[in-house]
């Protein structure tokens, strides 16, 4: 058995980032920018009005004095002229301030008569002016590797980006297995159950920008595997489910290498998820993960998430680890890393009592992995523990 750490640094050897691809911005929220990105832009590219109000010279502007308005401007709409000594210019936010204007009294600061305004007794004294390139200036970049954020797209729009470099979604096959399993909606018979972790594994991929591929149900059969990894032949990264353990049926690792898995380990002192495997297998990388429901979750968030994260360009990190105070004691631990289901809130990190890595209806309820180092002493309430989040 590997420890956590030395499994995750094998795993990183398999992988590397995918190719990039041209997105439309519409379609780039959620990816990896693959390349840094200059704009060409100044924005705003003129001085432009912050409010709705008259654009004047700064230097007239006193309680009581009074402008002529000679003319508008309007977002999408300069005024053309030039503003002289008192004149001023009726002006909406997003304008370009005319020529001889250099700030804003806002409307509600004039009293309009005509084409006449005075400034009030107590006007703002702002001059609600956005300069030119305020916002960013020609040459502004936006760096490679990002998680693009709507905040992002937003900006890279205004950069007039239109096609985003971005890294594509890596392809990962998941082969549920077992003679056990029927599918979400299907009648199971008196001995079957509904596949479950296959679905939650899926979801975790296009959560983490990738494209999951869910393979059918593969039965505890040599020419069932093989005609599932056959199909899986296009995919970065292949992920088995169950048939991983010691049983008579547990066939994956061995069908997996009659057909040229080159084996990086197998078995880790984890808990849950002893009994992992991986390797690379013709033109991918294989991560074979136990069966039990929250064993191959768990597996998910500890694994295949910081695996995804390479192949998306994002650097070879592990889940990121948050320190926090356990809000309940809790029991010593054993000789296996633990990564318990558990709840992080304001009151602290409380672990849940029922720890079976069957039970999905825990995994449910909890927000963190709680992790529990081999041999790790009890712990009371208000000890440090580390968690991932989940
Ligand atoms: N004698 C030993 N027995 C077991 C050991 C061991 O060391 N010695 N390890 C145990 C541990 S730890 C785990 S974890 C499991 C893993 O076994 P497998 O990876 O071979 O998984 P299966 O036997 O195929 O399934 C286990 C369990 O999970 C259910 N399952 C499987 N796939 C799905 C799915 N897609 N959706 C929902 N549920 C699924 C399956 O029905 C079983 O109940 O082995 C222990 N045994
Ligand atoms: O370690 Mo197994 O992965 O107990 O569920």
């Amino acid at each position: 058995m590997i420890s956590v750490d030395a499994a995750l640094e094998q795993l990183f050897a398999l992988v590397s980032p995918v190719s990039m691809e041209p997105v439309p911005i519409a379609a780039a929220n959620g990816r990896v920018l693959a390349q840094d990105v200059n704009t060409s832009r100044n924005q705003p590219p003129f001085a432009a009005s912050a409010m709705d109000g008259y654009a004047v010279d700064a230097t007239a502007v006193a309680a009581g004095v009074t402008f002529r308005v000679i003319g508008e401007a309007a977002a999408g709409h300069r005024f053309d002229g030039s503003a002289g000594p008192g004149d001023a210019v009726r002006i909406f936010t997003g304008a370009p301030l005319p020529d001889g204007t250099d700030r804003v009294v806002i409307q509600e600061d004039v009293s309009r008569d005509g084409d006449q305004i005075t400034i009030h007794e107590g006007f703002d004294e702002r001059a609600y002016v956005r300069p030119a390139g305020a916002d960013f200036t020609a040459g502004a970049m936006l760096g490679a590797p990002r998680l693009l954020t709507p905040s992002d797209i937003a900006l890279l729009a205004a950069m007039n980006i239109p096609n985003v470099p971005v890294r594509r979604k890596p392809i990962i096959a998941i082969i549920p297995t077992g003679d056990e399993l029927v599918q979400p909606g299907e009648a199971p018979g008196p001995d079957q159950i509904i596949a479950s972790n296959s679905y939650g594994l899926a979801a975790l991929v296009e959560n983490l920008g990738g494209t999951a591929r869910l393979l059918p149900i593969a039965r505890d059969t040599v020419p069932a595997l093989t005609l599932a990894f056959d199909l899986a032949a296009e995919a970065d990264l292949i992920v088995t489910i169950g048939g991983a353990s010691v049983g008579d049926h547990d066939l994956v690792g061995d069908v997996a290498e009659t057909l040229g898995l080159e084996r990086s380990f197998y078995k880790i002192a984890m808990r849950p998820g002893k009994p992992l495997m991986a390797g690379r297998m013709r033109d991918a990388a294989m991560i074979g993960l136990p069966g039990n429901p929250v064993s191959a979750m768990v597996c998910g968030h500890v694994f295949l998430a910081p695996v995804i994260r390479k192949m998306l360009g994002l650097g070879a990190a592990p889940a990121p680890r948050e320190g926090h105070t356990l809000a309940k004691a809790v029991g010593p631990n054993g000789p296996r890393e633990h990564y318990m289901r558990a709840v992080c809130d304001t009151s602290g990190v409380t672990i849940f009592d029922r720890q079976d890595s069957a039970l999905l209806s825990v995994l449910a309820k909890a927000n963190c992995l709680a992790i529990r180092p081999i041999n790790d002493p009890a712990r009371s309430a208000g000890d440090e523990i580390d968690i991932i989040r989940i």
